[in-house]
């Protein structure tokens, strides 16, 4: 089965069609204030009509409220909630909605005990730990910490770029990839011929 595709950070409605036009399985909108890519929700339900069916819209909240999850929910017709933060468990499965988890993953971080505790994640989505940001740091974080017996889905995010996605494949294997900067011009504005190139990069990854 081919690597899934998940391209973040959209932000506007011709990107999320380059996207598309791509072959990317899902697009990511960011709804974390912070961001150099968060969008409003009236863009964010703009982009979202302009995607046809069966490609996923992923929303991507850092340690948001729960009205704030909700309000977002009533005008975005989000597939997928993609919690960023330190959100715990029960957090995550109030909402009517499948979500997936993101991890920090450093030296020492547990992914076993995360995949338990998030058990009914539809993925775990393992990031570059940093700091002072909680993604979208553009660094790759050493693929060697991550077991091969992991019990969820694993979508590797961090660093990736079209020059390395085919490797990261070849050595983690995972369900998925996730990418943001890598396939931007400009923070938050994404690059049609860098998103051709990181397709191509997965369809060359040998697994
Ligand atoms: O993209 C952001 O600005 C962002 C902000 C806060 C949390 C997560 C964010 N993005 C996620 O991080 C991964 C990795 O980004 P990159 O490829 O290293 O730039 C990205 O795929 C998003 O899921």
């Amino acid at each position: 089965m081919r690597t899934r595709v998940k391209i973040c950070g959209i932000t506007r409605v011709e990107d999320a069609l380059a996207a598309v036009a791509a072959g990317a399985d899902a697009i990511g909108l960011v709804f974390y204030a912070p961001s150099p890519r968060c969008v409003s929700v009236e863009r964010a339900a703009e982009i979202a009509a302009a995607i046809p069916a069966f490609v996923s819209v992923v929303g991507l909240f850092v340690d948001a409220s729960r009205d704030q999850v909700e309000q977002v929910l009533q005008a975005v017709p989000l597939d997928l909630l993609q919690f960023h933060g330190e959100e715990p468990p029960d957090y995550c499965r109030q909402f009517a909605r499948p979500y997936i988890k993101a991890v920090a993953v450093r030296e020492g971080t547990n992914l076993l005990q995360y995949a338990a505790d998030y058990h009914d994640a539809r993925g775990l989505l393992l990031d570059t730990y940093h700091a002072a940001m909680p993604g979208g740091t553009g660094q790759v974080f050493d693929w060697g910490l991550i077991p091969a017996d992991l019990a969820r889905p694993v979508i590797l995010a961090g660093g990736l770029q079209a020059d390395n996605v085919a490797q990261a494949i070849a050595q983690v294997r995972p369900y998925a990839v996730d990418v943001s900067g890598g396939v931007e011009q400009s923070k938050g504005i994404k690059d049609a011929a860098r998103m051709a190139a990181f397709m191509r990069g997965v369809g060359n990854a040998s697994v």
